[in-house]
């Protein structure tokens, strides 16, 4: 398997980038239509400074330990989990289509449906554990420990306070059908029931 380079990281990093918000706003257009907001590219201040802190990572590491940046196999294991990660959440996005939307829901809608086949017979959040295997993987493929570590905190908080408000409103649309569904599939992020 030929050695990636630090630079090679990088490129592989900013390809990730580039496809994973670009589908994001392309599929949201695509189920949503014209009323998608530029939000659907799912870019933020604090994921901008999350993106910041790992190239600042990268950099630092690369000038002084390179020799960090060039464990090759935890590269490619990163972009497996990007590669996973993008696809697991992709098939989310498809199979919940119109239900899918990047905002938490507070108002039933009539086209919105509970989903329950497709990847949502394994896990709740199918979409969340997706984006965390993603976004964890893009640390690891820039073999950026500091950051592998911080992404892996900071996004399994975001996903432990967001998920009981989704599910709070899931609930009112779909009341006993949601709580068994709940009960019987595993909410797919670790250590969040
Ligand atoms: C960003 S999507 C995330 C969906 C899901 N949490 C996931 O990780 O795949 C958020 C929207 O999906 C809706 N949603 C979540 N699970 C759903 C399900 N099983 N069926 C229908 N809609 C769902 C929520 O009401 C919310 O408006």
């Amino acid at each position: 398997m030929a050695e990636l380079s630090s630079l090679e990281e990088l490129w592989w990093m900013l390809g990730a980038l580039f496809f994973f918000h670009t589908s994001e706003y392309v599929l949201a257009l695509l189920f949503h239509g014209r009323g998608v907001s530029l939000g659907s590219f799912l870019i933020s201040g604090p994921y901008l400074v999350a993106l910041g802190c790992s190239f600042v990572e990268h950099g630092v590491e690369s000038r002084y330990a390179p020799w960090m940046k060039t464990l090759s196999p935890v590269s490619y294991m990163g972009l497996a989990m990007v590669v996973v990660g993008e696809f697991m959440r992709k098939c989310a996005v498809v199979t919940a289509n119109h239900s899918f939307t990047h905002d938490i829901k507070t108002f039933h809608r009539p086209e919105h449906r509970l989903v329950t086949h497709g990847i949502y017979r394994f896990f709740r959040h199918p979409g969340y554990l997706g984006f965390l295997i993603w976004s964890v993987g893009s640390q690891v493929l820039l073999c950026n420990p500091v950051c592998t570590v911080g992404y892996t905190i900071v996004m399994w908080r975001f996903f432990r306070d967001r998920i009981p408000y989704e599910e709070f409103f899931l609930v009112q649309f779909f009341g006993e059908e949601y709580q068994q569904y709940a009960e019987r599939v595993p909410s797919g992020i670790p250590f969040i029931q």
